[in-house]
């Protein structure tokens, strides 16, 4: 039997809602074989972080080198780098190891209000890692950070993805969680030539704690497996939404999301797909 793996390159949450540990828990239910670097430690839970220790350089250098002298990922997502050395670090090696089937998940601040990623390495995550990025998967702040656009309606969301694909990213999946709008959750997906639509029905619940971690794992899981992009945004579209709608009630604060759902779903034969997906052409060829 041939096991696909995907690695994370991301930051660690004691409180298990988040970060690598959110990635691990959604490769293993996806059934890929979950290998990590970590970035940083963060002391956290559902209340907020209490603190953000960086790994050394050399210790994310040596974690990268263990698994490139051994364990070729067949995809891997990136999370929290916190610096440019970090950010600069990942993207040597990923070129260097010519590992493929890439998503970036570009965090910058925790849902709390802490900084998971210095001003200043902004930069280096447009103009290092975005060219190696087959997926690119901002929130709503983040696509504004990267683009330098104010995202007000949705002709301004178009604009930020476009200007995000210029870095030489394949694809700019900029999600919806934190649109105003109270009936969907929509994230807009575009490929450099046409602008895609997956929308849930908004759950309205407190309990998003790791919701972006788990998203862009479960992007990584469907790639390591082989799934186009597509596929695999819709895959994740799907496991995010059930982990959100069956809240674990863990914690007294922003609480995590639930990485069985999915599963157990599917083993009760849930209907396939909750997401309602939108493929508007009129969008395509540059026209706005
Ligand atoms: N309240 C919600 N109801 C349904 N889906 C949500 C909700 N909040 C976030 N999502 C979905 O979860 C995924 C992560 O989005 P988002 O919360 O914007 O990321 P981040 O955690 O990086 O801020 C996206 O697919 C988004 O549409
Ligand atoms: C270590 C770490 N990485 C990432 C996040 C972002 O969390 P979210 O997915 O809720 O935006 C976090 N809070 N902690």
């Amino acid at each position: 039997m041939s096991i696909n793996k995907a690695l994370t390159i991301a930051g660690s949450d004691s409180g298990g809602g988040a970060g690598i540990q959110a990635d691990l828990k959604t490769f293993q239910e996806l059934g890929v074989y979950g290998m990590s670097v970590i970035t940083a430690v963060t002391a956290q839970n559902t209340l907020g972080v209490q603190g953000v220790f960086p790994m050394s350089a050399q210790a994310v250098e040596q974690q990268l080198a263990s698994i490139g002298a051994d364990l070729r990922p067949d995809a891997l997502k990136t999370g929290m780098l916190f610096s440019s050395e970090i950010i600069q670090i990942v993207a040597a090696a990923i070129r260097s190891y010519n590992w493929e089937r890439i998503v970036v998940d570009p965090v910058m601040i925790a849902k709390g209000g802490a900084s998971l990623l210095q001003q200043e390495a902004i930069d280096a995550m447009l103009h290092h890692l975005l060219p190696l990025a087959d997926v690119v998967t901002p929130n709503i702040p983040e696509a504004e950070a990267l683009s330098g656009i104010v995202i007000t309606d949705s002709a301004s969301r178009q604009q930020a993805a476009k200007r995000i694909h210029e870095y030489g990213c394949q694809h700019v999946m900029i999600k919806g969680g934190h649109e105003a709008d109270t009936v969907y959750a929509t994230d807009l997906l575009y490929d450099g030539k046409t602008f895609t639509e997956f929308s849930s029905r908004r759950l309205h619940t407190p309990h998003t704690h790791g919701t972006g971690c788990t998203f862009a794992a479960a992007i990584a899981s469907g790639l390591a497996q082989g799934l186009s992009a597509n596929e695999a945004l819709r895959l994740a579209k799907n496991f995010i939404h059930a982990a959100i709608a069956e809240p674990l009630y863990i914690g007294s604060g922003h609480g995590p999301t639930n990485h069985w759902a999915y599963q157990r779903g599917v083993r009760a034969g849930a209907a396939s797909s909750d997401v309602i997906i939108v493929n508007n052409d009129a969008y395509a060829g540059g026209t706005r």
